[in-house]
């Protein structure tokens, strides 16, 4: 797909400026920071009390389709923390449930799918979106964009293992036997499938990416479930082919899952800007993993292991100074967790982390 570069005409020229000169996107450039940026996956939900307050009464999914809710809720982290970048409030099986497939999120479980794909036959409603059928994805979108400022906002999707997963599981799993089954057991299936949920992912990246947001992010959550050898084989080229669509936008890819130590420098081969690092590996031995194949350091976001939020100030802060002086290793870093904030996470500690993050950081 050939784009023309997104340009912010809705920005005032000092807005565009601040925003890229902000220090998120200059460390997902890998150019000097005035401080290290932070900002958390699941930043906005159930831990924040406004969050469970507005959400009240209105499903998940309908949630995201409401650009009254869809604003609020993404900048209520931005507000109470401080965060360096807001995270677009949907979801990655959100552009399936724009075009018609069976699925809801169930709380406390994730999502869950009506008619599991077990054939080409099931294929057939999983397409890709038209900005049409995700308008107010568009709407809620440009009013962030307008309200955010020189804060950037970052768009997502799912990537098509992580998404397939739900797809061919029929929800949440543990060890991924049915989508593994039909990899190997019909690798025509399988590739059939994760080709199109490139496709998807690119639409709605590009829905987002066209109405503003600064950065994206593709996660692939689960892709640590697989062995390098399967994930070369049957996950990265669909992986590559989501970023290689989005390159002429310009904007900073970002590329995350759990588990994915082994995979570093397949996922980040697969065309990623940025290397999102769960807290297994630290974040030098990234930056050697990512360069193992003989290509250039790149910026990697991270890696603080989510259950330290609960082990009091003490036992955190030693790990933000060993986080920060391994993240130097990289061309620009990050700070994130290695996962999402958990549901009962104490605002109040990741207030402390972002404003220790950025003390700890600040350029003399
Ligand atoms: C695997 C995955 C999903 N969704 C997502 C991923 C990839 C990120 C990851 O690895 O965590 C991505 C996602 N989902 C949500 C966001 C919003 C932005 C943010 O990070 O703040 C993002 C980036 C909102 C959400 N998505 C969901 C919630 C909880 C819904 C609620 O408040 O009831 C939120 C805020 C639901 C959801 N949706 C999904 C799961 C596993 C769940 C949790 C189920 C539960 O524990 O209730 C699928």
């Amino acid at each position: 797909m050939g784009h023309v570069p997104v340009t912010q005409t809705s920005q005032s020229p000092t807005a565009t400026d601040a925003l890229s000169e902000s220090a998120f996107l200059l460390a997902a450039r890998g150019e000097p920071v005035p401080h290290t940026p932070v900002w958390f996956m699941r930043q906005a939900g159930r831990s924040l009390p406004e969050y469970r307050a507005i959400r009240e009464g209105t499903t998940m999914l309908e949630s995201c389709m409401r650009p009254d809710l869809v604003v609020e809720i993404t900048l209520q982290p931005v507000r109470r923390y401080g965060v360096d970048a807001a995270i677009f409030f949907s979801d990655i099986v959100l552009p399936l449930k724009a075009v018609g497939v069976d699925l809801e999120i169930k709380p406390g479980v994730g999502p869950v799918v009506a008619t599991p794909v077990r054939s080409a036959a099931d294929l057939g409603p999983v397409r890709p979106v038209t900005p049409a059928d995700v308008s107010y994805v568009t709407d809620s979108v440009k009013q962030l964009v307008s309200q955010l400022g020189g804060t950037p906002l970052i768009g997502f999707a799912g990537a098509p293992f992580t998404v397939a997963s739900y797809l061919v599981e029929g929800g949440p799993s543990k060890d991924y036997a049915k989508t593994k089954a039909m990899m190997h057991g019909d690798p025509a299936l399988w590739h059939a499938l994760a080709d199109r949920l490139a496709d998807v992912a690119i639409a709605y990246l590009s829905v987002q990416i066209e109405a503003g947001a600064s950065a994206i992010q593709l996660f692939d959550s689960w892709a640590g479930a697989l062995s390098p050898r399967d994930y070369a084989e049957f996950v990265q080229p669909h992986s590559a082919k989501v970023f290689a669509a989005l390159e002429s936008y310009g904007v900073p890819r970002l590329h995350f899952g759990v588990n994915t130590g082994e995979l570093l420098g397949l996922m980040s081969a697969a065309g990623a800007d940025v290397v999102g690092v769960d807290w297994r590996v630290p974040l030098d031995e990234a930056v050697r993993r990512i360069t193992a194949d003989g290509s250039s350091p790149k910026p990697v976001q991270g890696n603080l292991d989510p259950a330290l939020l609960f082990a009091g100030w003490s036992a955190i802060e030693p790990q933000l100074d060993r986080i920060l002086a391994e993240g130097k290793a990289a061309p620009g870093h990050i700070f994130n967790l290695g996962h999402g904030v958990p549901p009962n996470t104490d605002p109040e500690v990741l207030l402390q982390v972002v404003q220790a993050v950025h003390a700890k950081s600040t350029r003399a």
